[in-house]
């Protein structure tokens, strides 16, 4: 990896413009504009965004807005977009992924003929895939047959609506190879986005896919009424189990308690913004599944994720407590309210144990 993020200009392609994927490019853009206000010798970036539909696209660049996701918010200008895949991936250095972590590896094989050789791809996707049992990095790396150091995940503290907005906030980028983490950080820092880096690429994604299980859990609890103390002891005893499995996977623990662990897993799980934990809250509110998945219109990856990952526990002999309740009561016709018993008249055991 050389030229595509070195002192050469950089064309970045941003795939899957819903909530996130908007949202990222945006951050791009804009982190382009302040390293060329700073620099003005630093290489010129162009970020290209591709979308499925050709009304958000038109929209995108007639109104440098996207007005299904995020009305009334301006979007940086110089920020284009296409229906076009190959058209998007057409020499781009970066491709930066933000679809949906069950349909990528379908759209991976479509995409792969009009990939560079040598791009850098980036996951913005936090689930883990149904069958496979497969990290999104592990996906990307099947199906392009990339080396390690041409993988990267982005996750953090990230509620796309508060980042459209250009609120502060935070997020890791981590890639085995350090070096492409580092350049990747320097592409994706704006004023309002601050990433820093890591090599623990399975610490990182682990806990993005596993703070959406917590945050149907958590939003279940709110939907029922409970209060801070039962939310608190979710969310803790959730990072417990979260840090299990990553460990068993081989993250670091120490990453669990930084920005794409516990930081991630505080923002869904104490955010009405959050798609699952709204789906949960919906749920414990007494709404059939049924029905709450036919009033979500965004991507709650932890619906589906919620099995892989207890499939994945079972794989590494790892106890899942809140998320096998979450499965049973999502899939297996357990009412939250059975769920909460069941989870309270678990055996009595010290509060660290398994890691
Ligand atoms: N929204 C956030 O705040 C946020 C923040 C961090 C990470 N993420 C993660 O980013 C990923 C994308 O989430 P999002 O919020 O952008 O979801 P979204 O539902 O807003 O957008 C998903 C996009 O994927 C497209 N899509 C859906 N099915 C597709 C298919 N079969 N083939 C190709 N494209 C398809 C949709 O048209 C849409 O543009 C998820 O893994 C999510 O967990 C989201
Ligand atoms: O809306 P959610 O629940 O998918 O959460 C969005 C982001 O992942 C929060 O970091």
């Amino acid at each position: 990896m050389t030229a595509p993020m070195g002192t050469d200009n950089v064309r970045i392609a941003v795939l899957g413009a819903g909530s996130w994927g908007t949202v990222f490019a945006n951050i791009i853009a804009d982190a382009a504009d302040l390293a060329r206000e700073r620099h003005p010798e630093a290489p010129a970036v162009e970020v290209v965004l591709w979308g499925r539909r050709a009304s958000v696209v038109e929209a995108v660049n007639r109104t440098s807005q996207n007005p299904d996701y995020f009305p009334g918010i301006d979007l940086n200008p110089r920020l284009t977009a296409t229906d076009d895949a190959a058209k998007a991936l057409s020499d781009a250095d970066v491709v930066v992924l933000a679809v949906p972590s069950q349909t990528l590896r379908g759209n991976l094989v479509e995409w792969r003929p009009h990939l560079r050789e040598d791009a850098v791809i980036v996951s913005l996707m936090k689930g883990v895939e149904l069958g496979t049992l497969s990290r999104v990095s592990q996906i990307i790396a099947e199906v392009l047959e990339f080396p390690e150091e041409r993988v990267a995940v982005v996750s953090g503290p990230n509620l796309a609506r508060e980042i459209a907005e250009r609120q502060p906030a935070t997020a890791v980028v981590a890639c085995p190879h350090e070096e492409t983490a580092v350049r990747l950080q320097s592409l994706f820092k704006s004023a309002y986005f601050r990433p820093y880096t890591s090599t623990d690429l399975v610490g990182v994604e682990i806990g993005g896919a596993m703070k959406n299980v917590i945050g149907l859990a958590v939003g279940m609890a709110e939907g029922m009424g409970f209060g801070d103390n039962t939310k608190a002891s979710l969310i803790t005893r959730g990072l417990a189990e979260t840090t299990r499995l990553a460990v068993a996977l081989g993250a670091d623990e120490h990453t669990l308690s930084g920005l794409a662990g516990m930081g991630d897993l505080v923002a869904t799980c104490s955010s009405p913004l959050s798609r699952n934990r709204t789906f949960g809250e919906k749920l414990g509110a007494g709404q059939t599944l049924e029905q709450v998945i036919a009033e979500t219109k965004q991507t709650a990856e932890g619906v589906k994720s919620s099995e892989s990952i207890l499939e994945l526990g079972w794989r590494h002999g790892v106890d899942l407590p809140i998320t096998e309740a979450v499965v049973k009561m999502l899939h297996h016709d357990l009412s939250p309210a059975e769920a909460l018993t069941a989870f309270m008249a678990r055996s009595s055991k010290p509060e660290r144990y398994g890691v």
